[in-house]
């Protein structure tokens, strides 16, 4: 029989929810094991009520099933942890925040899992955007389409100065940003700038991203995750019932209106997905994404 989306969840939650904690740990920090091979890191600060979600899947942290489900897990769990009252997202490789979906998902794809996969990106959207928790993303590196969506979920975003780039730029495989990856971009953007940066795949310099908006800050890599938990306590001084009925006024009906279409975004994508002339465009793309190493 399958399982309902929040069965499977449950299922996940009872089996990873072991805690781990280090023999070097502070003792006021406990360490959350979200699955057996850890593709993401998660510790929660009993003393600050601040927990960090480390993305963790080498080499680029491309966002396939597991890590999408992990991240789910993870993230539900803080949320019913009643002293967690905020979460940095970032990533253990500094360089690479997350490379987007992993592309291997929907190139070729068996279509169970390509539904599944479609809708455990819906739910955690959902989870992150919707979350009670104040949430800033530590952009560590390179953040494209995927990448710049989780980011994007989150209350404030600090990103690394360098070479580093983000946005959605679904358009330069040949694919399309399905309406909820555009709604979040105008939310933070505004109208205009997501017609422009959408159609073009524009992936920013930090620099151009924070005079857009798309990011809230530029730090020194060194910086960001002090510039993150810094930027977490002002947060955390606005008493949580205010801040969350004050986000869940603003996110609701974004996130309602996913939930309203789930079902038929799904068939959407898998139509779209499975046809031989985006599958061509995955497989070029692909491609230059290898030669370019050479
Ligand atoms: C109706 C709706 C339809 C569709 C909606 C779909 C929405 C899709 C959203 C997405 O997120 S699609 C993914 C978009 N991502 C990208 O365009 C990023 C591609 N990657 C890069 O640009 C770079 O890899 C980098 C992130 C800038 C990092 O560069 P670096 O030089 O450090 O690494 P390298 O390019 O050598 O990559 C290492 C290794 O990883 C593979 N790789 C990279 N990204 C992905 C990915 N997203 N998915 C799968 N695999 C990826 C790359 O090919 C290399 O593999 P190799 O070692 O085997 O050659």
């Amino acid at each position: 029989m399958a399982l309902s989306f929040s069965a499977k969840l449950m299922r996940g939650v009872s089996r990873c929810a072991a805690l781990v904690t280090p023999k070097t740990a502070p003792t006021s920090c406990r360490y959350f094991s979200s699955a057996e091979n850890s593709r993401v890191l998660v510790n929660l600060n009993d003393k600050t009520g601040v927990a960090t979600m480390q993305l963790n899947r080498p080499p680029v942290n491309s966002l396939n099933l597991e890590v999408l489900t992990d991240m789910t897990i993870a993230l539900d769990k803080l949320q019913t942890e009643k002293d967690c009252r905020g979460m940095i997202l970032t990533s253990s490789s500094p360089g690479i925040f997350c490379a987007g979906l992993d592309i291997m998902e929907m190139y070729n794809p068996q279509e169970d899992r390509l539904r599944e996969f479609w809708r455990t990106l819906q739910e955690l959207w959902k989870m992150m955007y919707g979350s009670r928790l104040a949430t800033i993303a530590a952009i560590n590196g390179h953040s494209p389409a995927g990448g710049c969506l989780l980011s994007l979920t989150c209350d404030y975003r600090i990103m690394a100065q360098g070479k580093f780039t983000i946005g959605l730029n679904e358009t330069l495989l040949g694919i399309v940003a399905p309406f909820w990856f555009q709604d979040t971009m105008v939310n933070t953007v505004g109208h205009r700038e997501t017609e422009r940066a959408l159609q073009l795949g524009l992936l920013y310099s930090g620099e151009n991203a924070l005079k857009v908006g798309l990011i809230d800050e530029l730090v020194s890599p060194e910086k960001v995750m002090e510039t993150a938990e810094g930027q977490m306590q002002m947060w955390l001084k606005i008493p949580d019932f205010a801040r969350q009925l004050t986000k869940e006024q603003l996110r609701g009906p974004t996130v309602q209106k996913l939930a309203q279409h789930q079902e038929a975004d799904i068939d959407h994508f898998v139509n779209f997905i499975t046809k031989k002339a985006i599958q061509k465009s995955l497989e070029m793309y692909l491609n230059m994404l290898k030669q370019k190493k050479k």
